[in-house]
């Protein structure tokens, strides 16, 4: 499969080395400095997009108008997802975004709803999230963390919403973000009463997970259209 890569951080690079041992080839990368619109982008199958949140809204437009089916993994952007929607729709695109690539932590997103659905009529349990990575990290919350809380707010009618802080008014679930040395990624759901608590936790030992799930989809993608999910390629 050819590979048009944006994106040639901690990701991009990853994902270079490992498409190159599966035996793809990518046929072009495309960071900071390089024009997206300098790319003829039927030289390639596919487009894998790790960047930056102001950015990829831009790269994801880009491959969709020019009929290059795209994933992106890029968080802290998704203000702008009903936007890239209709231009997948109006280009008859395919485009898949995940906040996380991980089989395990798409497992765990399930556990997350499980957990939230079964505690709905336990009201005496306050939910809470902690996501912990490393100082390099442009956005906060993590997208991931975005993903988890959305699952509960779903499952759960007394939450009704998410800060990223210590809040004090019970329908709003606290996010607390820390950034510490080079962390990959740990997310942690602790529901607390006054006499126990129940806690969920997912820990990347490092960024190969990531890095397997988005190629592995990549090579699925060009046979799908429209927008697309993890759960579809999962089977979840
Ligand atoms: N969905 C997932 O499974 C994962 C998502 N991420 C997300 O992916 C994104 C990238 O993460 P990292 O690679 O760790 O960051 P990084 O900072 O190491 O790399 C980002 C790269 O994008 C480049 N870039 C910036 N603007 C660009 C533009 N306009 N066009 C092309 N390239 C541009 C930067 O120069 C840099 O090389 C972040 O949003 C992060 O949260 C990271 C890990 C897993
Ligand atoms: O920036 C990262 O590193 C990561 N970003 C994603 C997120 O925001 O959830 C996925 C993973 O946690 C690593």
């Amino acid at each position: 499969m050819k590979i048009l890569l944006i994106g040639h951080g901690k990701m991009g690079k990853a994902i270079e080395a490992y498409a190159i041992q599966r035996g793809h080839s990518i046929v072009a990368i495309i960071d900071v400095q390089d024009s997206i619109s300098s790319i003829l982008t039927e030289q390639a199958d596919v487009a894998i997009e790790f960047t930056h949140p102001d950015s990829a809204f831009e790269n994801i437009k880009f491959c969709l108008e020019n009929n290059l089916p795209i994933l992106s993994g890029t968080t802290g952007w998704l203000e702008k997802m009903p936007e890239i929607e209709k231009i997948c729709e109006e280009n008859k695109g395919t485009f898949l975004y995940a906040s996380n690539f991980s089989i395990g932590v798409n497992l765990f997103f399930k556990v997350n709803k499980f957990l939230a659905k079964i505690m709905e009529p336990h009201t005496q349990y306050a939910p809470s999230m902690v996501e912990v990575h490393h100082i390099h990290k442009k956005d906060a919350p993590s997208g991931t963390a975005i993903t988890l809380a959305e699952g509960i707010i779903e499952q759960n009618k007394h939450i009704t919403g998410w800060k990223n802080d210590k809040t004090s008014e019970s329908s709003q679930m606290p996010i607390i973000s820390e950034r510490i040395g080079e962390i990959p990624g740990t997310h942690k759901i602790t529901y607390k009463s006054e006499v126990d608590q129940i806690s969920i936790e997912h820990e990347a030992y490092s960024r190969e997970g990531f890095v397997q799930g988005a190629v592995l989809v990549a090579e699925w993608l060009p046979s799908q259209k429209g927008i697309v999910k993890i759960d579809d390629f999962l089977k979840l």
